[in-house]
């Protein structure tokens, strides 16, 4: 039976909703903060609740080499280990390997590589990354096992990988059976040709998934390619489930896609951007090392409820990050993600209330032309 998922109100393609999930509702549009090794980066648990966070993302890759799968369930599995009680989206394992390990190879039957920790080989097919996501780590929403291609990719090369991904998502969907507390994600690929990404998706609504995800962006084709493959991508996955662009993006990525039907997101950008000093604002990214906010006493955002954003001058955040202060990695960190929360939940008010399209320009004008 898979998780219920409420459309409250609709604009044009733009959506806004609740996944409901037995660990908790997830209103969409959804931004996920990445939990990668079982922490979202140099943030605690409570602070990324504070942000109003209804679902992170776990990644199979990182887990399965560190603590390990078995080690991981016999501790209770992630939300024990990590004390996050709500929903865990987990990535399922093929695209860290082709981004992260050492020597792999992909095959029909499964991924092989080498940890880009200590070397060691490991296999990952589609019934062992079920078994990791859903039964070792205990993932609320597991993702099927899939091939991204590189970007820009030759059609052949892009067909096969969609082929094998779509074989995958059948061996993915029969490895999990039928769950009454979990829900399985398949995924949409076909590069940037939208004959293979309309085969993809038929493949996909066959099997039947609880939610589809579209794969293969974010790959360095660039916001305006996304957005063209986002102009039909999103229409070919079923209206009635959640639609999940995954490893998207920048807050303008985020607006676009869901003015083009996208329910939920994951990108690591806040938390690796604000380590780096990087914060978003309404007005666009600013950067804290800049001498410009050495005595200034202003918050990054007095409207956005989080000690980070409102409580926090400028003034010591550039101090922190200039000295390299855990505390700096901390607190942009924590305003970014509550900044990706803030645009989220203003996007799904503006659609809720027919206002999408005005709040969309005016985000437009504020935030993309400094
Ligand atoms: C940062 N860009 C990005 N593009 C992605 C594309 C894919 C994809 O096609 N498949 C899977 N399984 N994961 C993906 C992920 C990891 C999401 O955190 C991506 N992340």
């Amino acid at each position: 039976m898979p998780f219920p998922f409420t459309l409250t109100a609709t604009e044009g393609r733009a959506r806004t909703g609740v996944l409901t999930t037995p660990r908790g509702d997830i209103r969409t549009p959804a931004f996920m903060p990445v939990g990668t090794a079982a922490t979202v980066k140099a943030m605690s648990v409570d602070q990324v609740k504070a942000t109003g966070a209804d679902i992170i993302l776990g990644n199979t890759y990182h887990l399965m080499l560190r603590p390990g799968p078995e080690r991981m369930e016999r501790l209770g599995g992630l939300h024990a280990f990590m004390g996050w009680d709500k929903p865990i989206l987990t990535d399922s394992g093929g695209f860290q390997v082709m981004s992260l390990a050492g020597i792999s190879k992909v095959k029909e039957e499964a991924v092989t590589f080498s940890s880009h920790i200590d070397g060691s080989k490991h296999i990952l097919s589609p019934e062992r990354s079920i078994e990791i996501q859903a039964d070792r780590i205990g993932a609320d929403i597991s993702m099927q096992l899939d091939e991204c291609v590189a970007w820009p990719a030759e059609e052949p090369r892009a067909r096969a990988a969609m082929e094998l991904s779509a074989r995958w998502a059948a061996r993915s969907k029969a490895a999990f059976g039928t769950r009454e507390t979990q829900g399985l994600f398949g995924i949409q690929q076909g590069s940037t040709f939208e004959n293979l990404r309309r085969e993809s998706s038929e493949r996909l609504i066959d099997i039947g998934f609880d939610g589809y995800a579209i794969g293969g962006l974010a790959v360095g084709e660039g916001h305006q390619a996304m957005c063209e493959v986002l102009d039909y991508a999103p229409d070919m996955l079923p209206a009635d489930r959640p639609r999940y662009l995954m490893g998207v993006g920048k807050p303008v990525d985020l607006v676009e896609a869901v003015w083009r039907g996208v329910d939920m997101f994951d990108c690591v950008l806040p938390t690796r951007a604000g380590r780096h000093g990087q914060a978003w604002t309404w007005d666009g990214p600013i950067n804290l090392k800049n001498a410009r906010f050495a005595e200034d006493r202003t918050p990054l955002d007095p409207t956005i409820d989080c000690p980070a954003s409102s409580q926090t001058s400028k003034a010591y955040l550039h101090h922190l990050i200039r000295a390299d202060e855990i505390l700096g990695k901390t607190l942009l960190s924590w305003h970014n993600i509550a900044f990706y929360q803030a645009v989220t939940a203003a996007m799904r008010e503006a659609i809720a209330h027919g206002r999408f399209e005005a709040w969309r320009k005016d985000f437009h004008a504020r935030h993309v032309s400094n």
